[in-house]
């Protein structure tokens, strides 16, 4: 691991296609470790109305790059954010010390998807995304493969246990963060 900021606390992205679990570990994440903020970042858009066009055939936002950007860049500078959206290559790099990429198999993703009442072709789109690995073609486009992190996610103990491994990898940031201070002072 190779840190190439100053932040106290580490930003981290959550991404994957939609209904593999990103909400879900992002707001665990949140609750587990002092001093994270979760975002939703389509929740952001729709509240903040980050946006100038509206998409009619699947009645969402086009988000804004741009404004999305401008409207995180404090807070993603100050550290701390767990930054959850299903794009993720218009996000600066510089940005985050931890990508998490979260996969599911067809069979759950269909499930939870039907569950939450997405039309036959939304579902058949977001399958099709998953199995053509595009969130995992833009991480791996974007952002080092050092800290891309992807983890499995269909049963609720593979969640604990991804918990369990981002919590370490936030660790071992903290003890190199805080080594390459010391050695800062020093010089
Ligand atoms: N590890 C898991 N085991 C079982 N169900 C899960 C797990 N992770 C998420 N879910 C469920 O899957 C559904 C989609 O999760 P969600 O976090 O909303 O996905 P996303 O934010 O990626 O769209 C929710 O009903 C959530 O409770």
């Amino acid at each position: 691991m190779e840190i190439e900021n100053n932040r106290q606390k580490p930003n981290i992205l959550i991404t994957g296609t939609p209904g593999v679990g990103k909400s879900t570990l992002g707001k665990l994440l949140s609750e587990h470790i002092d001093g994270l903020q979760y975002v939703d970042v389509g929740l952001l858009i729709n509240q903040k109305k980050l946006y100038k066009e509206w998409n009619q055939e699947f009645n969402v936002p086009e988000f804004d790059q741009d404004m999305v950007c401008d409207e995180l860049e404090n807070a993603m500078q100050t550290g701390g954010m767990i930054i959850d959206f299903h794009t993720s290559s218009f996000f600066p790099e510089r940005w985050f010390d931890l990508v998490v990429l979260l996969r599911t198999n067809n069979t759950v993703l269909y499930d939870r998807l039907k569950a939450r009442g997405y039309e036959d072709k939304k579902i058949t789109e977001n399958i099709e995304c998953e199995i053509l690995d595009v969130s995992k073609d833009e991480v791996e486009s974007s952002y080092k493969q050092n800290i891309i992190m992807e983890l499995n996610n269909e049963e609720v103990p593979q969640l604990e246990q991804n918990i369990l491994q981002i919590i370490e990898y936030l660790k071992q940031w903290k003890q190199m963060q805080l080594q390459k201070q010391q050695q800062q002072q020093i010089q």
